[in-house]
């Protein structure tokens, strides 16, 4: 027997502490609905059917009008609703016991990130908020599942305070949908992304360092649109909205999808565009499914496991390690040596380019397009990815992979907003403030320089070994070393001695000559000798 179950008195074993066992219908005035629906799960984990599990969570028992809350517990839930409730029973866990739970695995390693979902009581909030406090985490990822999809308020008035007042100001990303934001805000209207947007603001000024508004319920909007508030900027995340009944879920499965991404290191903007398009690619997966007798039915997490389109997909996302020998074209370079940008791509990739960029100051938008669309057959055919310079609307118009820009281009987070997700995002920086910022604006990699003087960038700065070892040390993300470089100095580059730098972009050693694969070969060979030392 676990040393703690001893602790509680016979009665709370099973049953709901004397303060729990009062009707919520009267605390929450006109807003509880007894016997409506309950018809929302929430969880720690995502979609689920039928069973019973045990987690931080609440339920709803539709056939005595009553709400159970407590903290963490198990619960008997099937598919079934709206009259039975989708929950058939609850069995609420102590607060002591919880407390233990938490300091259980608190104490044992070090959490990098906790995700919360309903707390319906306040003193398991500050059980929460007292277990966090003696063991920080890296971030904190609130859920404040207090409103169902259906309507019905799951949450107490003097919760929703406790909620707002104590564990808010923990957060570093809470992800109301529109019914909680409105509850947290006491019970304005949100119908547009503009009213959004002030919810995210007005629940920021509670204190947490992030907020999402979940737009899955916004009315008349053919997609779906959440909203990021950062403290600074609002972000419109728009995705595809997909129509199905199988949406069981897909709040808890967003938070924990954010909480991953975290966990795995990625900034805010990136961890939610990640977990965004992970749930819209489950729901559209399997939106034909039929399980269950329900109003909502569940949804399909394993997709990537069972579907090879997935996968590929998936596959084609940027790796780091594409950054070693980052080929940069330049219009004027290909016409003084009389070749076409399609031959410069094709020879650069033969001779061992493993990313390309299309920086084409020269061309109009027309041209630039189809040059576009002609490098990107070849780079496709070849499993190299095309990134292209400064020009977001070109990367869009030809499904390129990606974009570079620098500081006065268009902001990584607007490229990242508009390329989503799946695209790659590279940006240009010479300071470590910049490449926190790029970190932050949910980039994948920072190019660094001028490592070496150069005539290709007119007042480009050099920075030197220690300018760039400075830059790599400051950066969260990998880097890619540009300016002046050159087979001959590319070792030089590479051994600063840094682990984040990946590897070299070079424009004129292999563009301003008249071999491009033998140039690119010549830098590649001395590229691979120096991985293989530096492992
Ligand atoms: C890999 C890589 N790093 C840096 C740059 C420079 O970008 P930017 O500062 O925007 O200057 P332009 O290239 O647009 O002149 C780059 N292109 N690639
Ligand atoms: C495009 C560019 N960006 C730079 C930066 O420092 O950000 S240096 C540069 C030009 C690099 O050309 P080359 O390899 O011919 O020196
Ligand atoms: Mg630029």
């Amino acid at each position: 027997m676990p040393p703690y179950q001893s602790e509680f008195p016979q009665g709370q074993q099973g049953g709901f502490p004397p303060q729990e066992q009062r009707n919520f219908a009267n605390e929450q005035g006109g807003d509880y609905r007894p016997g409506s629906t309950g018809n929302y799960g929430q969880g720690s984990g995502p979609g689920f059917a039928g069973g019973f599990r045990q987690g931080p969570g609440a339920g709803y028992n539709g056939d005595a009008g009553q709400y159970r809350q407590g903290p963490g517990f198990v619960q008997g839930q099937n598919s079934t609703g709206p009259v039975e409730g989708q929950w058939q029973g609850v069995h609420p866990v102590p607060e002591e016991f919880v407390k233990e739970q938490l300091r259980s695995v608190l104490s044992d390693m070090n959490v990098d990130v906790v995700k919360t979902g309903m707390i319906p009581s306040v003193g398991i909030v500050k059980v929460l908020c007292n277990s966090l406090r003696e063991f920080p985490v890296r971030a904190l990822v609130v859920d404040p599942v207090m409103v169902s999809t259906s309507g019905d308020v799951l949450s107490a008035p003097s919760t929703l305070a406790e909620y707002r007042d104590e564990l808010l100001p923990m957060a570093d990303i809470v992800t109301p949908n529109l019914k909680e934001a409105s509850a947290l805000l006491g019970g304005i209207s949100l119908e547009t992304v503009g009213d959004m947007c002030s919810a995210a603001k007005a629940i920021h000024s509670f204190g947490p360092r992030n907020v999402l508004v979940k737009g899955g319920d916004l009315p008349d909007s053919s997609d779906a649109i959440d909203v990021l508030f950062d403290g600074e900027q609002c972000h419109e995340l728009r995705g595809s909205r997909i129509i199905t009944r199988n949406t069981h879920g897909t709040g808890c499965t967003l938070a924990s999808c954010i909480a991953a991404e975290l966990a795995k290191g990625s900034s805010i903007l990136q961890a939610v565009w990640v977990a965004k398009m992970f749930v819209e690619s489950a729901l559209n997966y399997s939106k034909d499914i039929v399980i269950g007798n329900g109003p909502q039915g569940p949804f399909d997490h394993l997709f990537r496991l069972k579907s090879r389109a997935y996968n590929a997909g998936q596959t084609s996302r940027f790796n780091a390690d594409d950054l070693l020998l980052y080929a940069v074209t330049d219009s004027r370079m290909n016409k003084k040596w009389g070749r076409s940008i399609t031959e410069a791509v094709r020879a650069c990739i033969e001779g061992g380019a493993t990313i390309v960029q299309l920086r084409e100051k020269e061309a109009n938008t027309r041209e630039f397009v189809e040059s576009a669309e002609a490098c990107l057959q070849i780079c496709r055919s070849h499993g190299v990815p095309l990134l292209i310079n400064d020009r977001v609307d070109v990367a869009l118009a030809c499904d390129a992979d990606g974009v570079h820009v620098g500081q006065s281009d268009m902001p990584a987070s607007k490229a990242r907003e508009l390329l989503g997700p799946r695209k790659i995002v590279g940006v240009s920086c010479k300071t470590p403030a910049q490449a926190e910022q790029a970190w932050v604006d949910g980039a994948d990699y920072i190019g660094c320089g001028g490592v070496f003087p150069t005539n290709t960038k007119e007042n480009n700065p050099t920075l030197g070994f220690d300018g760039l070892k400075t830059v790599c040390l400051a950066s969260k993300l990998p880097v890619v070393a540009i300016g002046g470089i050159n087979a001959g100095n590319a070792r030089s580059v590479m051994e600063i001695g840094v682990r984040n730098l990946k590897g070299v972009a070079v424009v004129s050693a292999l563009f301003d000559r008249d071999c491009v694969g033998t140039e690119t070969q010549r830098l590649r060979s001395v590229l691979v000798d120096v991985s293989v030392t530096r492992c």
